[in-house]
């Protein structure tokens, strides 16, 4: 098999011609595209990298999961992600891969997201009293905010109580810039060779080098320390088959990895679930009476959340409007067949979950908010591989339910706490980056609010 004939194409020309518009937002593009081509179709990245790109939930199946062994991470991710964030879940697949995926994933169970319920609250508390402080001026822009809220809150929940301000705020600082730069290796590889010669591509590496050292005394110290009940422990208490444990340098990219992958997810979330909010006074008012109602007085844990089912269908319906990872990319190892598509070895594949997510085939008025659609009745009427905002399969996200807890956990402190309206005057605008990010941020104006027996209600 050399070609995928039966693939319509978008041509070279066509693609190279599209592809600054691509760079600034992919979406009206793809759309266009799918328009044009149906829900699947061939097209060139930046005008050179070939890769096939589905919304079809019975490619997406085969691919992320009945043949996963066939479609490796791309080389997005293996290669431009790997120079910088060496090897971790991320970056590898195969042996090595399901080996780290077995041990860190007891990182996330019940047992430890119970233990880290506490750490996330009291990095909670801390990060909020900072938030009051910048609310009292006027309107804030929430997506740094809640990006603060949330990078301190997986920063702690991996290193423990004591990590220090300075240090969050370098890793961080570290993490954002080096992801936008891949963002721009892969959107315009021509720049590449400029970005070398330029040391642009050098700098980058720095600031890569001094954020590992930072982090690396952490592990050191701790392995002369008592355990404690982070995600560092689990990572230093696993053992191979063997009985052999993890190196210092395995465990600092897997947490930077696993920084990487949670930090900038559920503040975009929670952004989007804000703005969402702000338009639907009746939903806000129906999850606030469930906070009330499931928690008292009580701070959030691990334990409460199976009890929160509208405030849930509100997050779900929320990822699937703006799913934070729009899309997933994979490579095919050999040549493949799903019905009558082939997909012949080394082609990229995208998974393009914002197209599959906004579908009016399988979602009616795809563009509207309605909570209803995750009402657990019509769970069994979805088309499978049609909702994919942890993406699917063996290599899904690992940690989607300690996401669910910290979104949770910051819109209940959110919403028993203050009032918000979105401030006038604004656009606001989906970017696609590696993350669905508001382009030009959301301001919103927070008030104290009113305790919730004075609350006059209005329920759907
Ligand atoms: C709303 C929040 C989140 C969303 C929407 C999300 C989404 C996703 C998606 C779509 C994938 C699959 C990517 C692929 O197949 O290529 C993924 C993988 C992953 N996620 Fe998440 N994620 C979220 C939060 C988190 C958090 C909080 C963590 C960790 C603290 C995390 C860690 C990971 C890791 C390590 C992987 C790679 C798993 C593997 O390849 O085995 N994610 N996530």
């Amino acid at each position: 098999m050399t070609t995928s004939t039966l693939i319509p194409a978008v041509s070279r020309f066509r693609s190279f011609a599209d592809s600054v518009a691509m760079a600034r937002n992919p979406v009206p593009v793809l759309a266009k595209y799918n328009e044009t081509y149906g829900d699947t179709f061939r097209f060139y990245l930046g005008g050179l990298k070939e890769a096939i790109v589905t919304i079809d939930p019975a490619i997406i199946q085969h691919v992320l999961k009945t043949n996963a062994e066939n479609y490796q991470k791309s080389e997005i991710q293996v290669k431009r992600m790997g120079h910088f964030l060496g090897k971790g879940l991320l970056t590898t697949h195969g042996e090595p891969w399901r080996t780290q995926r077995r041990l860190i994933q007891k990182g996330f169970d019940r047992k430890q997201l119970d233990a880290l319920s506490s750490i996330m609250q009291d990095s909670l508390a801390e990060s909020l009293r900072d938030f009051d402080r910048q609310i009292q001026d006027g309107p804030v822009d929430i997506y740094p905010q809640l990006m603060k809220i949330t990078f301190a809150m997986v920063a702690r929940s991996l290193f423990g109580a004591s990590l220090k301000d300075e240090d969050i705020d370098l890793v961080s600082h570290t993490i954002c810039t080096v992801q936008e730069f891949i963002v721009r290796q892969t959107l315009q590889p021509y720049l590449n060779p400029w970005f070398a010669a330029s040391g642009e591509l050098r700098r980058h590496e720095e600031m890569r080098t001094r954020a590992d050292a930072v982090l690396m005394e952490y592990i050191k110290k701790r392995r002369k320390e008592p355990p404690r009940p982070d995600l560092l422990q689990t990572l230093m208490d696993a053992r191979y088959t063997d009985g052999e444990g993890m190196p210092d340098e395995l465990i600092l990219s897997e947490s930077m990895q696993l920084l990487v992958a949670g930090h900038e997810t559920s503040s975009n979330a929670l952004s989007w679930l804000l703005y969402l909010l702000s338009s639907r006074p009746d939903c806000l008012e129906k999850v606030r009476q469930e906070f009330d109602s499931v928690l008292g007085e009580e701070p959030l844990s691990h334990g409460h959340v199976p009890k929160f089912e509208f405030a849930t269908q509100v997050i779900q319906e929320a990822l699937r409007l703006y799913p934070p990872f729009w899309m997933i990319d994979r490579m095919a190892v050999a040549d493949d067949r799903v019905g009558d598509v082939a997909i012949p070895r080394g082609s990229m594949v995208i998974v393009y979950v914002y197209g599959a997510h906004h579908a009016p085939r399988h979602w009616q008025d795809p563009e509207v908010f309605d909570t209803a659609r995750f009402v657990k009745a019509n769970d069994k009427l979805r088309t499978p591989f049609t909702y994919l905002p942890f993406g699917g399969g063996p290599r899904g996200c690992i940690g989607g339910n300690y996401a669910m807890l910290q979104i949770l956990m910051i819109l209940s402190d959110l919403l028993r706490k203050y009032d918000f309206q979105l401030a006038p005057g604004q656009t606001i605008e989906a970017r696609p980056m590696v993350i669905l990010r508001p382009k030009h941020g959301i301001r919103m104006t927070f008030t104290n609010a009113v305790p919730s027996a004075s609350r006059i209600t209005t329920l759907v």
